[in-house]
């Protein structure tokens, strides 16, 4: 917890009490539906609530923004991001209905009004959203093709609208998109622990 605060140090009370609460509520779920590998629970705030706020080292959702997490499993980066900006909008995508479940059940104890969360695969989610955020579900190339349908082209943020993707050591193999405007950020630049060496942001403009 203190590791939130001290990348993001002006966060509410609110906030402060929604971050701290996360780790009885995940131990708790993680023991009965498995979200995040067991012995990794200890490094909850680590690896998988900050890596997730990576995604709001590169960009600052402006109010209204509506944005989809695709592959969310237990809620991350959606819920951690959702804390982050109250006043943006959530929508939780999992094919996997008891992942749905944790990432619901997670939203609705710390009393998060701007999540909402659906059981389904994403090729089968019709909404519009101005982003697009991922974390660990297929490679780059896949995801543009799914959510080509679902990026609204109005636009509100300084970024144009596309997908955030959180990205591993993974990525030199991986093939990048031609066609689109990609943007990469070492998140070793904003965090200095040693998980975040070869951790990586990418944007990609739809
Ligand atoms: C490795 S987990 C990552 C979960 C979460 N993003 C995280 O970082 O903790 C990948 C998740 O993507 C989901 N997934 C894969 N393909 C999907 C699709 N087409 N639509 C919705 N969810 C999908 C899986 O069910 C799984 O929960």
């Amino acid at each position: 917890m203190e590791l939130i605060l001290k990348y993001f140090p002006d966060l509410t009370e609110e906030q402060k009490g929604q971050f701290a609460a996360l780790y009885n509520l995940y131990t708790d779920w993680n023991s009965k539906i498995n979200v995040i590998s067991r012995k990794d629970i200890g490094n909850l705030y680590e690896h998988h609530v900050l890596h997730s706020l990576g995604i709001a080292k590169v960009i600052r959702f402006a109010p209204g923004t509506k944005i989809m997490d695709l592959g969310t499993g237990g809620g991350f980066p959606g819920i951690p991001l959702a804390i982050l900006f109250p006043e943006v909008q959530f929508h939780l995508v999992d094919s996997i209905g008891k992942k749905v479940r944790v990432a619901t059940e997670v939203a609705g104890s710390i009393g998060l009004k701007n999540v909402t969360t659906r059981h389904a695969r994403a090729e089968e989610e019709k909404q519009l959203f101005d982003f697009v955020v991922s974390r660990a579900v297929m490679p780059l190339t896949d995801l543009l093709k799914i959510i080509r349908k679902n990026i609204s082209p109005k636009q509100r943020n300084a970024l144009p609208n596309g997908l955030i993707c959180l990205k591993g050591g993974e990525l030199e193999k991986e093939a990048m998109p031609v066609r689109n405007k990609t943007t990469m950020w070492d998140l070793k630049e904003f965090f200095g622990e040693e998980f975040f060496e070869t951790k990586k942001a990418v944007y990609v403009t739809v």
